[in-house]
Parts: structure tokens; C-alpha cells; sequence
């Protein structure tokens, strides 16, 4: 039998409170399951809610209702004691990696942060432990008493997860962890990921807006629109077969370097903006752009649905 994943989230809301009687709806109803050892990429354009997500999986924010199961248990019912130990379960690496890291702590004080908090080690095994994971993450032990400023953007971000790897977690959310960065050192990073992922079976939920760099490094993908999950499925899937209108228009955008596919391409252009989230389209939020509209389209939401098997998409075409 296969493994129970490693985290489901079960219709999770966040909702934020704007005053006024104003709601804005950043996350509304979204499932999905990650397995061990899997990497999941979550995409959608800027402000769908993908950010929103992960920190309410992290519980850097407080769900407005749903489930996030993390091995099986409800983290919103955890105790004091199993929360501090679901927090080391499951860290998070930050999309600036400047912003994230306290100029004024040297780097080895900001790796060793997760260490103190959970009281891992000290003295020499504590120094030993920021060396290794200075290594593991291609800087070295000399790093370790120098203050951020004195990085380059790969760097940061190499600190960045040689933080989140300092208490051993399971389970890293990667938001947009390498959109800041230069093309140039974006492969660097995302190769480091996955070599971490190979050495120690850790799960990713990758968060980006880019579904031409996410299909490479995901297993699955989840893709977002104005705070819903429209579909869900393995990288392969969606790529040969992408079932959501949106997906389809992402996925038209992405450029193929044969000429010869490339000409034989149709490619989908929306109509229009995103809407507000604050004011969002009745029935299926993605209707006002989608070429498929039909009248149904603004009297329900379709239901999220497993239409084939391991695919899931909420369109009404399905
Ligand atoms: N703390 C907050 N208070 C109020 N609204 C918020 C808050 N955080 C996010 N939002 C709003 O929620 C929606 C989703 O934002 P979120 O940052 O999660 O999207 P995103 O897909 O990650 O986009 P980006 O890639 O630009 O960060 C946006 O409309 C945003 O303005």
C-alpha cells in the first residue's frame, strides 16, 4: 500500500478581515495532498494566493477554517509541546533572501537561530553542526562570522537553507525561492534543492509563478487561480494533457525551442486582468478570461474533481 502522504490540506480558507466589511478571500477551499518525498510545485500568476497558502500551512498565519493534516495530524489542534515539534517538522525558505536574513546577525548565529529555539546542541557540536551545514549547502566554515551584506543573492539564499536544514525538518515550503535571483545562479540553487532532496528524502512544496521552471523540478504541480486550486496533477500530465483553460493558456505561453512545434502551437491569450480578489466573479472565478465560458460558468463553482485518474481539475467542461 502506498504511503499515507505526508500532508494534506483539506478545504483550508484564509481569509483576510480588510475593515469595512471587506474580505478579502487569498485562500478559499483548497485540497491537495503531498506525498513523501515528493516535490510539489504550486503555481499561479501574482496574487492568486500561493504565499498566503504556504504560510498558512506553516501556520505563520491562522487558517479561517479547513484542515492541514501533517503526518496524519490536525496542526490546528496540536498542544504547545507537538506544535514546537510540528514547527520542526516543516521549515520555510523565503523568496528575498536579503529581506529574510537579520543584517545585523552573523550567518552562523542566523543558521544556529532553529538550533537554540529547539535546544539541539551547544558549544562545540553546535559550532560543528553550522559548519557541516555550511558545507552541505556549497559555502564553508569560515562563513560562519560574517554578517549577510557581505554575500552575493545565491549565497543569501544557500544561508537561507542551510537554516531551514539546521533542526533536520521534513518538509520545506520553498516560496519563490529563487525568483530574486540571477538567471544565472537559479539552476545553482534549484540543483541544490534537489541534491538536498536526494540526500535526505525531504519533501518540497515549491511556490512560484513560473510553471516553465516549476514542470521541471516538480513531480506534481498544483495550479491557483484567484485563491482556488483549478487543477491538479503529475508534471507529465500536465504537460501533455493540461484539462483547466488556464493551465492550457500557461502552458501556451511557455516558448518551445523547436521551431517546427512551435509554429504548430495555438497559443491561449486571456482577456483581461486578473479580477480583484476583494470583488471576485460569481460562479467560477476564471470565467472572465476563459475562452470556454459557458452560462453555467457564473451560476456555480465547479466542483474540484478527480477526472481521470490522479488528475484533478474544476472546470465545468469536466
Ligand atoms: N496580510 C495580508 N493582509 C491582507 N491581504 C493580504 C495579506 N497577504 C496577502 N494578501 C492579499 O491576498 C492575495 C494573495 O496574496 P499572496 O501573496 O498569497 O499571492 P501570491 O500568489 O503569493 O502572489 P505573489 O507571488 O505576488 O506574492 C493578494 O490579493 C494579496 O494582496
Amino acid at each position: 500500500m502506498a504511503d499515507k502522504p505526508i500532508l494534506e490540506v483539506k478545504k483550508l480558507k484564509k481569509h483576510f478581515h480588510l475593515g469595512g466589511g471587506r474580505v478579502l478571500k487569498a485562500v478559499d477551499d483548497l485540497s491537495f495532498a503531498i506525498n513523501r518525498g515528493e516535490t510539489f510545485g504550486l503555481v499561479g500568476e501574482s496574487g492568486c494566493g500561493k504565499s498566503t497558502a504556504g504560510r498558512t500551512i506553516i501556520r505563520l498565519y491562522e487558517a479561517t477554517s479547513g484542515e492541514v493534516l501533517f503526518n496524519g495530524e490536525n496542526i490546528h489542534k496540536l498542544n504547545a509541546k507537538n506544535k514546537l515539534q510540528y514547527n520542526r517538522n516543516m521549515q520555510m525558505v523565503f523568496q528575498d533572501p536579503y529581506a529574510s536574513l537579520d543584517p545585523r546577525m552573523t550567518i552562523g548565529k542566523i543558521i544556529a537561530e532553529g538550533i537554540d529555539i529547539h535546544k539541539l546542541y551547544t558549544g562545540k557540536q553546535r559550532s560543528d553542526r553550522v559548519s557541516q551545514l555550511l558545507n552541505d549547502v556549497g559555502l564553508n566554515e569560515e562563513h560562519a562570522g560574517r554578517f549577510p551584506h557581505e554575500f552575493s543573492g545565491g549565497q543569501r539564499q544557500r544561508v537561507g537553507i542551510a537554516r531551514a536544514l539546521a533542526i533536520e525538518p521534513q518538509f520545506i515550503i520553498a516560496d519563490e525561492p529563487i525568483s530574486a535571483l540571477d538567471v544565472s545562479v537559479q539552476a545553482q540553487v534549484v540543483n541544490l534543492f534537489k541534491k538536498l532532496q536526494k540526500d535526505r528524502g525531504l519533501t518540497y512544496l515549491f511556490i512560484a509563478h513560473d510553471l516553465a521552471m516549476v514542470r521541471h523540478i516538480s513531480d506534481r504541480i498544483g495550479v491557483m487561480y484567484l485563491g482556488k486550486m483549478v487543477e491538479v496533477t503529475t508534471s507529465e500530465k500536465l504537460n501533455a494533457k493540461p484539462l483547466h483553460p488556464y493551465t492550457q493558456s500557461l502552458l501556451s505561453a511557455i516558448p518551445i525551442p523547436d521551431p517546427d512545434v512551435q509554429k504548430k502551437r495555438v497559443r491561449v491569450i486571456l482577456q483581461g486582468e486578473v479580477p480583484s480578489p476583494l470583488n471576485p466573479p460569481s460562479g467560477c472565478p476564471f470565467r472572465t478570461r476563459c475562452p470556454h465560458a459557458m452560462k453555467e460558468c457564473a451560476e456555480s463553482m465547479p466542483p474540484f474533481k478527480e477526472v481521470e485518474t490522479g488528475h484533478y481539475t474544476a472546470c465545468h467542461l469536466y
